[in-house]
């Protein structure tokens, strides 16, 4: 008898913890359900741009709001009715991105006149002075070239001494190009990850503080991937802030991307999964999630960033996250970078506003000092004004002539 009762006992306490356990995860699960379903819509835009590469925002439309599958379980598959296109609407359709950094090579005017001018007009005075040097090192750090960089272009530049002497405005021009190319990284790996692959599309997390440019950069990187034909979702973790989630939406109409965004002050994490969830379902080539810049504090962005990696990873590992840095802020930039690095492993930078600098050194000290590589930068307010960093085209387009 005592021991039928010792049995029941244990087989009662199993009974409760059970089912507390359930319960606990039932809570979890509906507090993650709550939020996303409260708000997250999927914004579909009308018609699909190109009906032959992949899955099309049309494609990915799922009516009302799935969902939100909570991090820890299973997704639940997003529906995929036929697309209904709606006639008389065009989508933009950017040109691919080969080539950009020539074709806006203008935009880099300020840089020129003063680094590559500058450089240009001490360098070809008859017999160089110690006065000269000092001047070329000037106007390399004025262009925030920084002071380790600035030393090997002065050094080389000095063993060149008796070619200087004698070179020609081209062979001059030609010079200096190759000095500059050098500390460019000629040879760090740009590749921007937005292919397929392992059966599901890249994801790319795009990060930075505030005003630097990511929502836009976000938008014209969509552009740059539809130009190459690739299908695209977007994500506006940037929940912040509504008129961000507005403006991404807006970018990724113009283009028939499906933009996946969640309600005012929602969980970033959680709309950032489902982007990544309907770009699985969806079977696109990329996911872009554009991030917050701005929090009460600074670890508090730095956590909910982490945050947002993390959820995002339990559908696989992210393959890029973009660093956006305003290049107008010189130095301070470099400073706030750093604190973004520490919080989240950055595999590229994408230098916006050089067209509104003339310290296109930026990209120098940018990359030696944080030793990562400047993979995009940002030449103008444009839908298109976004190039794939090459460094000799760089240099090029600085020197000018
Ligand atoms: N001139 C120039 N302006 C740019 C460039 N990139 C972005 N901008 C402008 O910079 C401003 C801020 O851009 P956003 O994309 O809203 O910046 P954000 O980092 O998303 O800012 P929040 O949404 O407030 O976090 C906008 O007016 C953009 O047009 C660029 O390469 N050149």
């Amino acid at each position: 008898m005592e021991f039928v009762l010792i049995a029941l006992a244990i087989l009662v306490v199993a009974l409760v913890t059970g089912v507390s356990l359930l319960v606990g995860r039932g809570r979890r699960t509906l507090r993650l359900d709550d939020d996303a379903a409260a708000g997250t819509t999927l914004t579909r835009p009308p018609i699909a741009p190109d009906p032959t590469s992949g899955a099309t925002a049309a494609d990915l439309y799922t009516g009302p709001p799935a969902p939100a599958a909570p991090a820890e379980a299973e997704p639940v598959p997003v529906e995929l009715p036929p697309a209904e296109p709606e006639p008389g609407l065009l989508f933009e359709t950017p040109l691919p991105s080969a080539g950009r950094l020539v074709r806006l090579r203008s935009r880099l005017a300020r840089s020129q006149s003063s680094l590559g001018r500058g450089l240009l007009t001490v360098l070809a005075r008859e017999k160089l002075t110690e006065d000269d040097w000092e001047e070329v090192e000037e106007t390399l750090l004025a262009a925030d070239i920084g002071v380790g960089a600035t030393t090997q272009i002065v050094q080389r530049l000095r063993t060149q001494s008796l070619v200087l002497a004698t070179a020609s405005g081209t062979q001059l021009r030609d010079l200096v190009v190759r000095e500059l190319t050098a500390v460019l990284g000629p040879d760090l790996d740009r590749t921007l990850h937005t292919d397929r692959h392992d059966g599901r599309p890249a994801v790319v997390l795009v990060v930075g503080v505030n005003g630097a440019g990511k929502t836009t950069t976000v938008g014209k990187i969509a552009r740059v991937l539809v130009g190459d034909g690739k299908s695209v979702v977007l994500g506006a973790a940037d929940t912040f802030r509504a008129a961000a989630a507005d403006q991404l939406e807006t970018w990724g109409e113009r283009v028939g991307v499906l933009t996946v965004r969640g309600r005012e002050g929602g969980d970033p994490a959680s709309v950032a999964f489902e982007a990544v969830r309907t770009g699985i379902e969806g079977e696109v080539d990329a996911v872009l999630v554009d991030t917050a810049g701005r929090l009460h504090t600074k670890s508090g962005l730095m956590d909910e960033l982490g945050k947002v990696k993390r959820v995002v990873e339990k559908h696989g590992p992210v393959d890029e996250v973009l660093l956006v840095l305003d290049a107008t802020t010189g130095q301070n930039g470099v400073v706030q970078a750093r604190v973004f690095t520490e919080a989240v492993a950055v595999t590229g930078v994408v230098l916006t506003k050089l067209d509104g600098t003339a310290k296109g050194g930026i990209v120098v000290s940018v990359q030696r000092e944080l030793g990562i590589p400047v993979k995009l930068i940002g030449l103008g307010e444009g839908p298109d004004d976004l190039a794939p960093f090459e460094p000799e085209a760089f240099a090029e387009a600085i020197v000018g002539g």
